[in-house]
């Protein structure tokens, strides 16, 4: 029983709550999100990690007039229950339902929409310096994990924030909301950096001690800051952060309502960039979480908390997996193989290889662009880089696949992950223009295996080439179909006929085979695996435009210049002119929601492709129907 969350609507009940009932409404708020997740599935240790800090910072700042801006926005389900949507979080990640990320047309207190990470600081510094220009009172706050600070996009923002622009300087708070955890344990220099600043935090509690005696005296307090500033240098390392230009605090213990209010609350205050270091625990709350914050990231689906997540139930191999295994037995077969992934190496499937070829794993933080660039130097010295990235994630490095791989011809292997609807986290995590965005590209292939052993034989084939070349595949299992563990490779740039059939001929990319074959058994169609994106099997196309009155192509991916468009280029190209339907992705983001009911929305199932083509083509030949 929530008795004071009852009574929440909106952060202006909140704050008109006494400051001594908080922990009380922190605490029902954490057991909310926990009951909420254990029945929706979703992401978990980030939630549970948060929620007094996010109970403070609509405690403090008048949202939605002063703006949040949440990081990845994976930890956002204590914001929206507490802004208005408590009694719809049961529809959390469903189609229809609450989005699993912060959304400007589902909240007003959603000021920005993320996903991605490190875009908060650049948003909220875009917002606070648009108050200045409009004139507005207004604070801007990002709150930012210390995985999501590795990225680059956030030193961007740190840098344009710390300075004043024409004298002007930007109202903005960073939160660091520092757990110590990426989705795997954090990599890199600037962990080791909040280390030594966490070790430091006798300075911190002395600091606000000496802090809370001066506040008295306005004209005294200002001259110890200077004082603090100055004596910072000696007593801790100066911060990162400081040498931005920011005005650091901390770090405090993130969980402690009774320190982060007052130091919210002095910083409110504050003008100019100032940055709050605060220390949570990611699953805080939830002991399960708190032992195993890796594991407690995201929940796949339902759990009793009493329980915890439920062991894995077996069944048929996902794409990751096959992904992961390959990565193995062809580093074994090859020493020059390097794995490297962007910060995710559970979702990629990396976890086992990291295991046995810890020297040649090299997960570089959530860091796309640098993973991109650093396996192009990697491939400079003769080594064979495998880049393992969500198809998503890949959209942040694309320069770098242009400029520092492909126009240089290296040899890089990207494994596309989550290549095609990914279902629960929606838009922003859609792998659905890879497919565009790499054919275009010279130099660089792009092949899209339809099951399991065709994605281990693409992998491999890949692998031999002397060239850039991606690999996609979605998220989730295939057919369960027998995967041959050896080492064998596709012929390259050739896609095979998987059924013989009248006037019309289904080439099918990637996964839509199984669905364009079960629609060509009703419809008596052809159906060409066409394995390869680019370079594409234009014999074959022009071979099926010479036996068919028309040819339909199938993809996860957009039709706007998608394979589709690959294949009416090949046929203009060549001058032959016959019936063309593209079927793929349409142009709009494809909600959150079951995968396989969104697929089926975008037409991509059996019954769409059939209903399509009969829609298309009629029953008559297909010929008449261009005819009329
Ligand atoms: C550009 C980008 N790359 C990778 C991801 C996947 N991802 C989501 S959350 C996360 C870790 C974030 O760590 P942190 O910011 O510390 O937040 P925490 O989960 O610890 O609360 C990653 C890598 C992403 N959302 N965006
Ligand atoms: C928040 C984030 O970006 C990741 O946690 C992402 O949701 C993982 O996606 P998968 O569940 O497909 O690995
Ligand atoms: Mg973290």
């Amino acid at each position: 029983m929530s008795k004071i969350l009852d009574s929440i609507q909106t952060p202006a009940d909140l704050r008109r709550m006494a400051r001594s009932d908080l922990p009380a409404l922190a605490r029902e708020v954490r057991e909310f999100v926990l009951n909420t997740v254990s029945q929706t599935g979703g992401h978990l240790g980030s939630n549970l990690g948060t929620v007094e800090l996010t109970v403070a910072l609509h405690y403090v700042f008048n949202t939605p007039h002063d703006r949040i801006v949440w990081d990845v926005g994976h930890q956002t389900y204590p914001h929206k229950v507490l802004t208005g949507r408590r009694e719809r979080m049961h529809t959390l990640r469903q189609l229809g339902g609450i989005a699993g990320f912060p959304r400007r047309d589902e909240s007003e207190y959603d000021t920005f929409a993320t996903g991605h990470s490190s875009t908060s600081i650049s948003a909220a510094l875009g917002m606070a310096m648009a108050a200045k220009q409009k004139g507005e009172d207004r604070k801007a706050i990002a709150v930012i994990g210390d995985g999501s600070m590795t990225a680059g996009m956030a030193f961007e923002a740190l840098n344009n924030a710390g300075v004043s622009h024409a004298g002007v300087h930007a109202d903005i708070l960073v939160v660091l909301n520092d757990n110590d955890m990426s989705i795997s344990p954090p990599v890199g220099a600037l962990n080791k950096h909040l280390a030594r600043l966490m070790s430091g935090n006798f300075y911190a509690a002395a600091r606000e001690g000496a802090k809370a005696v001066l506040k008295a005296a306005p004209p005294l307090f200002e001259l110890a800051r200077r004082f603090e500033e100055h004596a910072k240098g000696m007593v801790v390392p100066g911060t990162i952060f400081e040498e931005f230009g920011f005005n650091y605090v901390g770090p405090i213990d993130g969980h402690d309502l009774d320190a982060l209010i007052p130091t919210l609350e002095n910083l409110r205050n504050k003008k100019g960039p100032q940055f709050l270091h605060v220390v949570t625990k990611k699953g805080y709350g939830y002991k399960m979480a708190e032992a195993d914050p890796v594991k407690y990231h995201a929940a796949s689906g339902r759990f009793n908390p009493a329980e915890g997540f439920p062991k894995s139930s077996g069944g048929k191999p996902t794409f990751t997996q096959i992904f992961g295994q390959w990565l193995c037995d062809m580093a074994e077969a090859d020493e020059r193989l390097v794995g490297i992934t962007p910060a995710m190496r559970e979702g990629s499937g990396m976890v086992e290889f990291h295991k046995r070829f810890p020297r040649r794993y090299h997960d570089v933080g959530i860091a796309e662009q640098h993973a991109v660039t650093f396996a192009a130097g990697l491939a400079c010295e003769g080594l064979k880089p495998v880049v393992a990235i969500y198809s998503t994630f890949l959209q942040r490095a694309y320069d770098q696949l242009v400029h520092d791989v492909a126009l240089q011809n290296l040899p890089v292997v990207f494994a596309l992950d989550r290549g095609g609807i990914v279902g629960a986290d929606g838009p922003t995590h859609a792998g659905v223009y890879d497919i565009a965005f790499i054919r275009c590209i010279p130099n660089c292939a792009l092949l899209a295996p339809s099951d399991e052993n065709e994605c281990r034989l693409a992998l491999t084939t890949a692998y031999r080439r002397d060239q850039p070349v991606a690999v996609r595949y979605p998220r989730g299992s295939g057919t369960g179909v027998a995967v041959d563990p050896g080492l064998g490779e596709w012929e390259w740039g050739k896609g095979v006929v998987r059924r013989e059939g009248q006037r019309t001929a289904i080439l099918a990319f990637g996964t839509m085979l199984q669905p364009a074959l079960a629609a060509a058994a009703k419809l008596d169609a052809t159906v060409v695996d066409m394995r390869f994106v680019k370079p594409l099997d234009e014999a074959l196309v022009l071979e099926m435009a010479r036996r068919h009155d028309a040819i339909v192509t199938v993809e996860e991916g957009c039709v706007m210049g998608g394979a589709g468009s690959a294949v009416g280029e090949c046929l203009a190209a060549a001058g032959v002119a016959l019936p063309l339907l593209h079927l793929g992705i349409p142009d709009r983001f494809v909600e959150h929601g079951d995968p396989v009911k969104l697929l089926s929305l975008c037409g991509l199932d059996a019954e769409g492709i059939e209903a399509s083509i009969r829609k298309r083509f009629g029953t008559r030949p297909a010929l008449a129907a261009v005819n009329g």
